[in-house]
């Protein structure tokens, strides 16, 4: 179990220089609209991901006409006390420390402290391309294996190599050379590798998904979901690359392969996002959260920490109540909840007897 006990901001958007100390496993955040709420839950995140859930360019979270940020953080462990330090410089250099020690590689942090984002924007992961799905996939099997990530960051590169060479070879009309075959023998290794990671978790994953939306909805709605992806009836991922390469060759990029994996939502047989309601649609982003936070807790034996950004904007009261019962009672980790009602949090936390801290910004 992990406890943010101290976070400290410089120059972090709206935060020019400030701490928060927390004591207790269930944070409340109230404030007004743009009172920085989010930021600070984003801080979290950073130093979980070594990056932000909202703002890519790291240079945009900086404070206006400052340079560079710095956030800080000291968690308590089973074991120990952990400083947690990311520094943009001046230059536009990212530095993140694991106690004074400085990582080569953000990734190797990946995992350490693992983390579970629920935020209003979340709703492009059902109505938006499968990029979007496929993203929230990687970064759960990210947290949970490292291998993973290390596949993943592996395949990106190679994709990208392979692209330019195929560009490449359009540009100058050459006919492919052996370079090609081993491109593609590296890219289908890490492929296949991937794709059996995705399928084995994704067996137990969809049904945790579809369970927890069962019990949000209270009744069966028809949902379904399907991975899809173009590795099927034993299909090797050479054996894909082979079959498209004179596409490949004419669109001058990778058509085929584990980046074209899609997570597919359906209710009675039809697309999830042209037939769902807006409330079915929340129930489903919820379910998916859910799912991840609980998958986390099973497999790495604790649980994420669990950022909640303006949930009660997102769910009736009932809904909401049904979701902090089922994340706060007898948790093992630490929870985050930002509302801009204060009264209303705490109704909430005092109806379910929890022991929290409210910070007021
Ligand atoms: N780089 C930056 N420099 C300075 N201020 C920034 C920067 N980026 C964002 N802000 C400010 O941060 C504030 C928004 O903070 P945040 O989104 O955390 O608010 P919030 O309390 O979550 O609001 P809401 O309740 O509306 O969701 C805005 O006032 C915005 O102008």
């Amino acid at each position: 179990m992990s406890i943010f006990q101290k976070i400290s901001l410089l120059q972090f958007r709206n935060y020019s220089q400030q701490s928060f100390y927390f004591d207790k496993k269930i944070v409340g955040i109230c404030g007004a609209n743009g009172t920085g709420k989010t930021n600070l839950l984003d801080t979290i995140y950073y130093l979980c991901f070594t990056k932000s859930y909202f703002s890519k360019p790291d240079g945009k979270n900086v404070m206006h006409g400052k340079e560079g940020f710095r956030i800080e953080a000291e968690v308590e462990n089973i074991r120990d006390t952990q400083k947690l330090t990311c520094i943009l410089r001046e230059n536009g250099r990212k530095e993140f420390y694991l106690d004074d020690e400085q990582y080569k590689k953000f990734s190797d942090h990946i995992g350490k402290y693992t983390c579970v984002m629920i935020a209003p924007d979340d709703a492009m992961l059902i109505t938006g391309g499968s990029e979007e799905r496929r993203k929230f996939l990687d970064t759960l099997l990210s947290q949970i294996y490292p291998d993973y990530l290390a596949h993943l960051i592996n395949y990106n590169r190679i994709l990208l190599q392979r692209n330019s060479y195929l560009k490449n070879l359009f540009e100058e009309q050459k006919t492919p050379d052996d370079l090609l075959d081993v491109l593609d023998e590296q890219l289908a290794c890490v492929g296949e590798a991937i794709f059996l990671k995705r399928k084995i978790f994704l067996d137990t994953f969809i049904s945790t998904i579809l369970n927890q939306y069962e019990s949000i909805a209270d009744k069966d709605e028809g949902v379904d979901i399907n991975y899809q992806t173009q590795m099927v009836e034993g299909k090797t991922m050479l054996q894909l690359l082979k079959d498209y390469r004179q596409r490949d060759l004419y669109l001058q990029r990778t058509t085929a392969g584990i980046h074209k994996d899609e997570l597919f939502f359906s209710m009675n047989e039809q697309p999830f996002k042209l037939l769902a309601s807006q409330g079915q649609r929340k129930s489903l982003l919820f379910a998916l959260k859910l799912a991840e936070y609980f998958s986390i807790k099973e497999i790495k034996n604790h649980a994420p920490i669990l950022l909640l950004d303006d949930v009660f904007e997102k769910l009736d009261a009932n809904r909401m109540m049904n979701l902090l019962q089922k994340v706060c009672k007898d948790t093992d980790t630490q929870i985050f909840i930002t509302d801009t009602h204060k009264e209303r949090l705490e109704m909430a936390f005092d109806v379910l007897c929890l022991d929290y801290q409210l910070i007021e910004l």
